[in-house]
């Protein structure tokens, strides 16, 4: 059965859509120039809603100690997702929250993939996402697609999540292509940048089911 994170969560009413769509996580984004960013105070109020066996992941930029400490203990948090994270420092965070750590890879070309060697002592996972274009605002949650064939053949060094530009449309497609064993969906389920759409979520967990 493949998992399911839905990411960028930020009102209950969505965050419950995805527990109870079979979610087996949930992302909180800690920062600030996304629309998703999620204040502290409120991250405990969501956490609070989560039952024990679906995920909390953290989702953080390069994130100093204080951020991350804070978050982890505001949101609960089971796991955290580094990006733009070099490996000694994701090594540093992990030993430092003791929390499940996945490293996003930024995948455009197959070069990329090579940085996949550099985080199988560091991290536990790793989240292959689209490349966002240099000057890009926010290194994810942009609805962009790599291409998913790079993938084809490719020995992950470590459990592994697929993500970029997965709606309830061709999520079924990607699986069946790479084989992933865990999905990540942010703007696919959105109206809007940070508009989570119950509807939306219901029907992307739907997909990954089928
Ligand atoms: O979603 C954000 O706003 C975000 C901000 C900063 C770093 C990462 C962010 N998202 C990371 C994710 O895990 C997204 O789910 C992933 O990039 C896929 O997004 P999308 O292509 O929109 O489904």
């Amino acid at each position: 059965m493949t998992g399911a994170k839905i990411c960028g969560l930020s009102d209950p009413a969505t965050l419950d859509a995805a527990v109870a769509g079979g979610a087996s996580n949930v992302g909180f984004v800690f920062f600030a120039p996304s629309p998703r960013d999620l204040p502290f105070d409120r991250a405990a109020g969501l956490a609070a809603r989560v039952p024990e066996h679906v995920g909390i992941v953290g989702v953080f930029v390069d994130p100093d100690d204080a951020l991350i400490d804070a978050a982890v203990a505001a949101g609960s948090l089971t796991a955290i997702q580094l990006h733009k994270t070099a490996p000694p420092r994701i090594a540093e965070l992990r030993r430092r929250t003791g929390r499940e750590t996945w490293a996003a890879l930024a995948v455009k070309t197959r070069a990329d993939l090579d940085g996949a060697r550099a985080l199988a002592q560091a991290a536990d996972r790793i989240l292959y996402d689209a490349k966002t274009p240099e000057g890009a605002a926010l290194p994810g949650g942009m609805g962009l697609r790599f291409d998913w064939e790079l993938l084809r053949g490719f020995a992950h060094p470590l459990p592994w999540a697929l993500s970029g530009g997965l709606d309830a449309g061709n999520v079924g497609e990607a699986i069946e292509r790479t084989g992933a064993p865990l999905v990540d969906v942010s703007s696919g389920v959105e109206t809007a940048p940070g508009v989570k759409d119950a509807g939306k979520i219901a029907a992307f967990l739907k997909a990954v089911r089928r």
